[in-house]
């Protein structure tokens, strides 16, 4: 459904994006995760025929972005990451009017138009302001607005940033019924633990540079972290924290006020060894835990440079 080939950006003397090569087949959940900067938005306003890439080419459904960009825009629906709402109209006659912008006749959007509302849970704010709505249900009306014309690829450019919990909750939800519809959706971010539950695949992109991609377990395994321990100690952190990054099998160490993440590679043997290293050094552990790896762990290795060297 989309299909980058050799995609490149370069503002002035900048290259924002370099050689970006991209398959995202039809009906996956694609997360676009990389720090502020990476590349995220350019990709996606180039898919959204917004910005021109620079050399490379881009595909939506078949249609070469450049070429027929009337056609991709009937495929796509795109959510950038900051967006106008004009205040003066009510949730409803705002969607009228990009209804009407598609051509879909009256008739036919007072159908349409409550079932987005439901779809987006805003159908007790038809008849308010557009202004008078929180950021979570304005993000969200963003969205109802997006599906309108029934696009088969959503670009959602970080649709949850700037959302208490309670709304990046409501509009995980959204995206997973959008899922279970079938639509082709390529959602970014720069938070990770938000997409975990409902990707397929990911792309990290780095420095406008592609650095891994691939369905989420398959990257967990290319990458040198088995496990992550996960160490309490009653003091002494900072101290440990620095004994664990020069010890054997240790590939990364977090430090945070919740204790030290090791990202460790060694066995059960190599796993108790390090225990005992630390309790005969005096370390006043108070636990020491094999954690999951999340999606957070492959992102922190990834752009730490573990799958390019
Ligand atoms: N119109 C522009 N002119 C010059 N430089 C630009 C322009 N648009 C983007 N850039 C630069 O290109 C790089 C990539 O920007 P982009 O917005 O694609 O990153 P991003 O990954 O979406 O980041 P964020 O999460 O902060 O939105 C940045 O260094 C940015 O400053």
């Amino acid at each position: 459904m989309i299909e980058i080939s050799n995609l490149s950006k370069r503002y002035g003397n900048f290259d924002a994006l370099k050689d970006i090569n991209l398959t995202i087949s039809k009906g996956t959940v694609f997360g676009f995760v990389g720090p502020n900067g990476a590349g995220k938005s350019t990709t996606m306003s180039i898919l959204a025929t917004l910005v021109l890439p620079s050399s490379g080419t881009a595909r939506v459904g078949g249609y070469e972005v450049t070429e027929y960009p009337k056609e991709v825009r009937k495929k796509i629906g795109y959510m950038p990451d900051f967006f106008g709402v004009y205040d003066q109209l009510k949730t409803i006659e705002y969607l009228h009017f990009y209804g009407a912008s598609y051509n879909i006749p009256r008739s036919e959007r007072e159908k349409l138009i409550p079932q987005l509302l439901d779809l987006v849970n805003l159908s007790d704010k038809s008849d308010s302001y557009v202004d008078s709505l929180s950021r979570g249900m304005k993000q969200r009306l963003c969205l109802a607005r997006c599906l309108v014309h029934d696009p088969e690829v959503l670009i959602l450019d970080e649709p949850a940033s700037g959302l208490d919990p309670r709304a990046r909750i409501e509009m995980r939800e959204i995206l997973k019924e959008l899922k279970l519809m079938g639509k082709t959706i390529i959602i970014s971010s720069h938070i990770l633990p938000e997409l975990a539950e409902m990707v397929d695949e990911i792309g990290v992109i780095e420095h406008g540079v592609m650095v891994a991609q691939g369905k989420v377990s398959d990257i967990q395994n290319r990458l040198r972290v088995k496990k992550i321990l996960h160490i309490r100690t009653m003091e002494r952190q900072e101290e440990l924290t620095a004994f664990l990054r020069d010890e054997a099998f240790v590939s990364g160490v977090l430090s945070d006020n919740t204790g030290v993440h090791v990202h460790f590679s060694g066995g059960e043997e190599e796993q108790a060894s390090l225990l005992q290293q630390m309790i005969s050094l005096g370390y006043p552990v108070l636990s020491f835990n094999e954690a999951q790896t999340n999606l957070e762990d492959v992102f922190l290795e990834i752009t730490k440079g573990g799958l390019g060297q």
